[in-house]
């Protein structure tokens, strides 16, 4: 049968980068994307608002939701402090098959966990199977109606601490308008629109930075 779009781009990705050399993975991903098969990875553009948060919360534990094909997987691991851990959720297993190989390929499978299956089964059992306490930095990029259940999720769980970043793609396009309403009027959440544009286009897109003050923020002194 054909292939699929995450698999002509996995073989871009061996035909074109260097093993071990992240950077080069990245570039041959946003070449593909921009000179032959548009795909929904965060790209360039917004790929360099992700590093510069990425930076400065040098997160000791991250979770992403939404991986693909491993592209801002690999952006995040790339930057990542020696023993610091990237969970990474992925509900299609397909997809999940070719970000392993990306990942492989970028000589960076020892700071990720690919894990398989949706956000809501996974959230909850991030403490028993991961031995995971909270994360400093959450990367939301699945479902795009499912940015604020989760989110209230991870709240209700404890797995959000004081300065607990939360980093969300898409937020125009294709918009999580609930989400954006939710973290610019609560008083747990200091919030920030970081304008850009949709993966490899024209388009307006951009990124929502909000910064948890802490649980008992916004509830009775
Ligand atoms: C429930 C659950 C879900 C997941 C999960 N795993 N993988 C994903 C991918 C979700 N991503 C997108 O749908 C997405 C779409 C566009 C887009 C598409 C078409 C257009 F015309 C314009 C823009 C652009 C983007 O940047 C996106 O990120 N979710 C993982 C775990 N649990
Ligand atoms: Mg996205």
């Amino acid at each position: 049968t054909r292939s699929s779009r995450p698999q002509r781009m996995l073989a871009h990705v061996k035909r074109h980068a260097a093993r071990g050399d992240p950077q080069s993975v990245i570039d041959a991903i946003d070449y593909f994307c921009r000179h032959k098969e548009w795909a929904m990875n965060v790209g360039d553009e917004k790929g360099t608002i992700l590093d510069s948060v990425v930076c400065e919360v040098s997160p000791g534990a991250v979770l992403e939701l939404g991986t693909y094909c491993g592209y801002s997987t690999m952006r995040i691991a790339r930057l990542l402090a020696p023993g610091a851990r990237l969970i990474t959720l992925e509900f299609n297993p397909a997809n999940a098959a070719v970000a392993r190989q990306v990942i492989a390929w970028a000589g960076l499978e020892h700071k990720v966990q690919l894990v398989e299956g949706s956000s809501g089964d996974l959230i909850p059992q991030m403490r028993e199977k991961f031995g995971i306490d909270s994360f400093d930095l959450v990367f939301l990029d699945h479902w795009k109606d499912w940015y604020l259940p989760d989110t209230r999720l991870m709240e209700e769980l404890g797995l959000l601490h004081k300065g607990s970043v939360l980093l969300a793609d898409n937020v125009i396009c294709p918009g999580a308008p609930e989400y954006l309403a939710y973290v610019r009027s609560s008083p747990r959440y200091d919030s920030r629109y970081f304008k850009s544009h949709l993966e490899y286009t024209y388009v307006e897109d951009g990124l929502e930075k909000s910064v948890f003050p802490g649980a008992s923020a916004g509830s009775r002194p």
